[in-house]
């Protein structure tokens, strides 16, 4: 059994001091880590006092990407080592918004993977096909070369720690939600690629999220599915209250 997850990302919105005041509204709020994994990922620049806010609560707190090298000559960049000396447990890695507007690549994700589990940082891997692609019905094949291509050199039990979200970019902050049974469909895929690639223990394992305009009204719908552990949401995990929604249907659900 795979205890659900739910990841707010909050995307480029927000001022500190309103993550602050987000974390301290829903700290004490937030169902037990024994029944849902509930991770924030904010901005680079609030991490810290977001890490300190929660201190003590169940809440994670992730990053929305970071670079593969330690460190070096790459200006404006999050090294993966001083996410991890900060204490940040999750990234976000291949953000279909980070592979069309910042060159993110296919082998990108894959070093990006690599070096999260060589600062024990859980990667979040998004992978999810265009509106053209699902028309011309490329959905499990592009979503399935995306998964291999991301996986590649990793170990067994690191696959099994992994969290690999399906968003399709069409459903991404368009208000236009996958219906629960399409997800359902292209996340068991998913795993079968996981399966035919490493094995049934470790498909059975990995965290398969769906996002794509996940709110309080489809995320019951959506956790019902037996193929989907959780959900990576942007819009709805800005307001408090929506979040904890989300977060007390994927507990009880
Ligand atoms: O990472 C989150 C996704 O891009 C979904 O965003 P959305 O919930 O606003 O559609």
């Amino acid at each position: 059994m795979r205890k659900p997850l739910i990841a707010g990302n909050w995307k480029m919105n927000k001022t500190i001091q309103e993550a602050v005041d987000f974390a301290n509204e829903v700290k004490g709020l937030v169902p037990d880590r024994s029944k849902v994994d509930s991770i924030i990922c904010a901005p680079a620049l609030f991490l810290d006092r977001l890490l300190a806010a929660v201190d003590g609560y169940n809440v994670h707190i992730g990053a929305q990407t970071m670079h593969y090298e330690e460190s070096g000559a790459f200006t404006g960049e999050i090294s993966p080592a001083a996410l991890e000396d900060l204490g940040v447990s999750y990234c976000i890695i291949g953000h279909s918004e980070r592979r069309d507007m910042f060159n993110e690549t296919d082998e990108s994700v894959n070093k990006k993977t690599a070096a999260a589990f060589r600062h024990n940082i859980k990667p979040i891997i998004c992978v999810g096909e265009t509106l053209e692609q699902r028309e011309r019905n490329e959905t499990k094949g592009h979503v399935a070369n995306q998964v291999s291509k991301a996986l590649q050199g990793l170990t067994e039990e690191q696959v099994k720690q992994l969290i690999i979200a399906y968003e399709p970019i069409w459903a991404i902050g368009t208000g236009k939600s996958s219906t629960a049974e399409d997800a359902n469909e292209v996340c068991g895929h998913i795993r079968q690629v996981v399966e035919s690639s490493y094995s049934g223990s470790a498909a059975q394992s990995v965290k398969i999220l769906y996002g794509g305009s996940v709110n309080p009204g489809n995320i019951d719908e959506l956790m019902a599915k037996p193929e989907i552990d959780g959900a990576l949401v942007g819009g709805a995990s800005l307001d408090p209250h929506s979040f904890l929604r989300l977060l007390e249907a994927a507990a009880n659900g």
